[in-house]
């Protein structure tokens, strides 16, 4: 199981590449990192093993944060109420299309891989429909908006070597977004 210890932090190298396609069929290794991107996420939603392993929760983990440069990430996001849960693993993930409208997080977005807080609104598409592989090769497609929305594209970000604070302005953390709404 993927544990606090295996993901890298800030400042390293990894964080700041471009992550390779994958092709398919995935090899027994790329499958497995699949499956515990996916499996780390469940884990630290869950109370007991999150503090019996001193995990930080999470709704999102890429590869390159786990020190593999491969275009693969997980995504876990429990149903909240009236809103869709979310559950996949996204390799060789594209957005097809987007809103024009913006969104963000007024509490701002953090990452597994920066053991500080950055203060200020990163802005998102509000809408975004992409497409993705799943661990057999199946493409497909979905409509997100919302948590997902966000959450997929922090994580896109990080097969692309963007940290969620590149989109912060440190002279202006809270300036108005044109063409937003608020998430939350
Ligand atoms: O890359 C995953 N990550 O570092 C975990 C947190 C992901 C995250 C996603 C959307 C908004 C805030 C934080
Ligand atoms: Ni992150």
């Amino acid at each position: 199981m993927i544990l606090m210890k295996d993901i890298v932090r800030e400042g390293h190298p990894m964080l700041r590449k471009v992550a390779e396609e994958v092709t398919f069929p995935l090899s027994t290794e790329e499958k497995q990192l699949a499956h515990d991107l996916l499996e780390y996420l469940k884990n630290s939603q869950n109370d007991e093993v999150c503090l019996q392993y001193g995990l930080r929760p999470g709704i999102g983990l890429a590869a390159p944060q786990v020190a593999v440069s491969k275009r693969i990430f997980a995504l876990h996001i429990d149903e909240e109420e009236g809103k869709e849960p979310l559950s996949l693993i996204a390799i060789n993930p594209k957005i097809i299309s987007h809103s024009v409208e913006k969104t963000y997080l007024s509490s701002g977005e953090g990452c597994l891989s920066v053991d500080r807080d950055v203060d200020g609104y990163v802005p998102r598409y509000a809408r975004i429909t992409i497409k993705a592989f799943d661990e057999d090769g199946n493409e497909y497609k979905k409509r997100l908006k919302g948590l997902p929305a966000i959450a997929f594209q922090h994580e896109l970000d990080h097969l692309n070597g963007i940290m969620f604070f590149d989109h912060i302005d440190p002279k202006a953390p809270y300036k108005e977004i044109p063409n937003s709404t608020p998430y939350d």
